[in-house]
């Protein structure tokens, strides 16, 4: 490894291919936007940057950190940001007829393939059909996670799969549909002609790859042969929590090795304070990563908190995170709070207080909090006179998006969904318009107030202060971790959640909560709680009290 304490360094490091693997926090994604700065006077004529996410809030966060160095204009001129399945889905688009593939194919967006599964589980219990779903999603990825041809694939799903698999394989491809996995297959397949793969090559004078450990090697393979020159890669394989999409680190670093070389650490926290790192230390050491020092040990109020905090229920949690967080924003009123939940249940409660609130707050799950989201469906129905027919409306939205752009369309979908709902209380479509809360959310960053979201979505981003709550057993981990290396990627979920503050850091339990059937039940804490407690410097009243002491934000 070669130990470079900061990024200024590893941004010009002249090597053809760079490969980054650095803790939460030191600057991989800001050395990725540096780098394009120092690429892009190297890139011949016409030539421009492919820089490749895993998800679109990846994209969004490494979209702003590039206009913030290079300027909107630059950006767009020279820089091509996609996520993996809309750079794979351009490229099916582009060269699918090679393959027979009709390039105006429908779009799949999240729910295509689970609608497919979905007559199949009807009628069975939630656990048997919850089970059943897993296998037939695992069946189907596995026999795509490599250029098979379709009839490829329904042999590996003969030889490997249960029977329902290769059902719902069948019936795709009898009606041409395409899901998600089979856009990145097709891509993998397309890219392999050469002649597809030297236009792509010649377009792309150099790459930049964020987060690699969540790639799985078929999307590395996409990479790799779309661009062959200067290609920068980072990524934590610690914060590799997406194995159950197909990501597999541990093989992806080892390829990445062989073309970089020895890789570039980066060794300095520029995110967070001396007692988030402390805590987050714990977590790291034992997963056996190096411990992190701050950058500026002395830039923090009290050197930053780490609170644990216990309650008797999860109402009186909720309470006191909405409590909390209306100290802390009086107090910094553009602080950002992110209160993450391992799993979207536990945050129920929590995003009941806050729906009810008076303190700004935007559920991430939630395409309708997003405003680019209501600004199109809004533009849509004005064109349409006012009060169109839903279909209608979806259709005339999809219309307008880049057609590449798979989780907008997932977004859009979403947020229909719960238009349709809305409008049948609210009488119609354009009443129902009304209801939706509009953020001022211009840019991709992240606006002050409190953000829910859950340990996945927030994956890449940061906030001042963060909430964990459901420090429990069953939640942190979750219950459907089972296996050794399961549960060591719920550890690596701890570690993603925990990097994301940068003042302070507070992980509450409730002792009881209130089952789906309405029913209280009594919780235990997280099998973790020992590793932490050490790190854990007060408790909810400390925090308060902190929070009394900091000094009021100059505006
Ligand atoms: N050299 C630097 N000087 C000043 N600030 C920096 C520097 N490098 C990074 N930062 C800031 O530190 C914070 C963390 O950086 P960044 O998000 O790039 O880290 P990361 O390694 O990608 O983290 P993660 O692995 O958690 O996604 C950001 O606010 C970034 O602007």
């Amino acid at each position: 490894m070669i130990e470079i304490p900061d990024y200024g360094e590893a941004v010009k490091y002249d090597a053809q291919n760079l490969l980054v693997i650095a803790p939460p926090g030191c600057g991989k994604t800001e050395l990725l936007a540096r780098r394009a700065a120092l690429l892009i006077p190297r890139l011949s004529p016409n030539q421009k940057i492919l820089a490749l996410t895993f998800s679109n809030k990846a994209k969004s966060n490494l979209t702003g950190r590039l206009v913030s160095v290079l300027g909107v204009e630059r950006t767009r001129k020279y820089v091509s940001i996609h996520n993996f399945h809309g750079h794979a889905a351009e490229i099916v688009r582009a060269h699918g007829r090679t393959l027979g593939i009709d390039p105006q194919f429908n779009m799949p967006d999240k729910r295509t393939q689970s609608d497919a599964i979905a007559p199949l589980l009807d009628g069975l219990s939630e656990n048997v059909a919850g089970d059943l779903n897993r296998r037939i999603e695992e069946d189907l990825r596995n026999a795509k996670q490599r250029p098979n041809s379709d009839c490829q694939v329904l042999e590996a799903l003969a030889a490997h799969g249960i029977t329902q698999s290769a059902e719902i394989e069948s019936a795709r491809q009898e009606s041409g549909t395409i899901y998600y996995d089979d856009l990145l297959r097709h891509a993998q397949r397309l890219i392999r002609v050469p002649e597809i793969a030297s236009l792509y090559r010649k377009h792309y004078g150099a790459m930049l790859v964020d987060e690699f450990q969540d790639l799985s090697p078929q999307q590395l393979d996409l990479a790799i042969r779309s661009c062959e020159q200067s290609r920068t890669f980072v990524g934590d394989p610690l914060q590799g929590i997406y194995s159950w999409t197909g990501a597999r680190p541990i093989d992806v670093e080892r390829r990445l090795r062989k073309i970089c070389g020895e890789p570039v650490d980066l060794g300095v926290s520029y995110r967070s304070s001396p007692r988030v790192l402390g805590l987050l230390n714990l977590v790291s050491v034992g997963l056996g990563g190096q411990a992190l020092q701050p950058k500026d040990p002395n830039a923090w109020f009290e050197e930053g908190i780490t609170v644990g905090a216990k309650f008797s229920t999860g109402a009186e949690e909720a309470a006191f995170i909405e409590r909390a967080s209306g100290h802390i924003l009086k107090k910094q009123p553009s602080a950002t709070i992110g209160i993450i939940c391992r799993a979207a249940w536990r945050r129920k409660p929590i995003d009941a207080v806050f729906a009810e609130s008076s303190l700004p707050s935007t559920r991430w799950d939630l395409a309708v909090d997003d405003a680019g989201i209501i600004e199109l469906i809004n533009d849509a129905t004005t064109r349409l006179g006012g009060n169109p027919d839903l279909a209608v409306l979806k259709t005339e939205v999809l219309a307008r998006i880049d057609a590449t752009d798979l989780d907008t369309a997932a977004d859009v979908a979403e947020a229909l969904d719960h238009l349709e709902k809305l409008a049948t209380d609210a009488g119609s479509i354009q009443a129902a318009l009304m209801q939706f809360r509009i953020l001022d959310q211009g840019d991709t960053a992240i606006r002050p107030g409190v953000h829910l979201l859950n340990a996945h979505t927030g994956k890449g981003q940061q906030f001042d202060w963060v909430f964990i709550p459901g420090f429990e057993q069953g939640h942190v981990p979750s219950f459907l971790a089972k296996k050794q290396s399961e549960i060591a990627e719920e550890h690596r979920v701890l570690l993603v959640m925990l990097s994301r503050a940068r003042h302070g850091v507070i992980l509450s339990r409730a002792d009881s909560l209130i089952s789906k059937k309405g029913q209280p039940y009594s919780t235990r804490v997280s099998t973790w709680a020992n590793e932490l407690r050490i790190g854990l410097i007060t408790d909810q009243v400390g925090l308060l009290e902190h929070v009394a002491r900091m000094p009021e934000q100059s505006s």
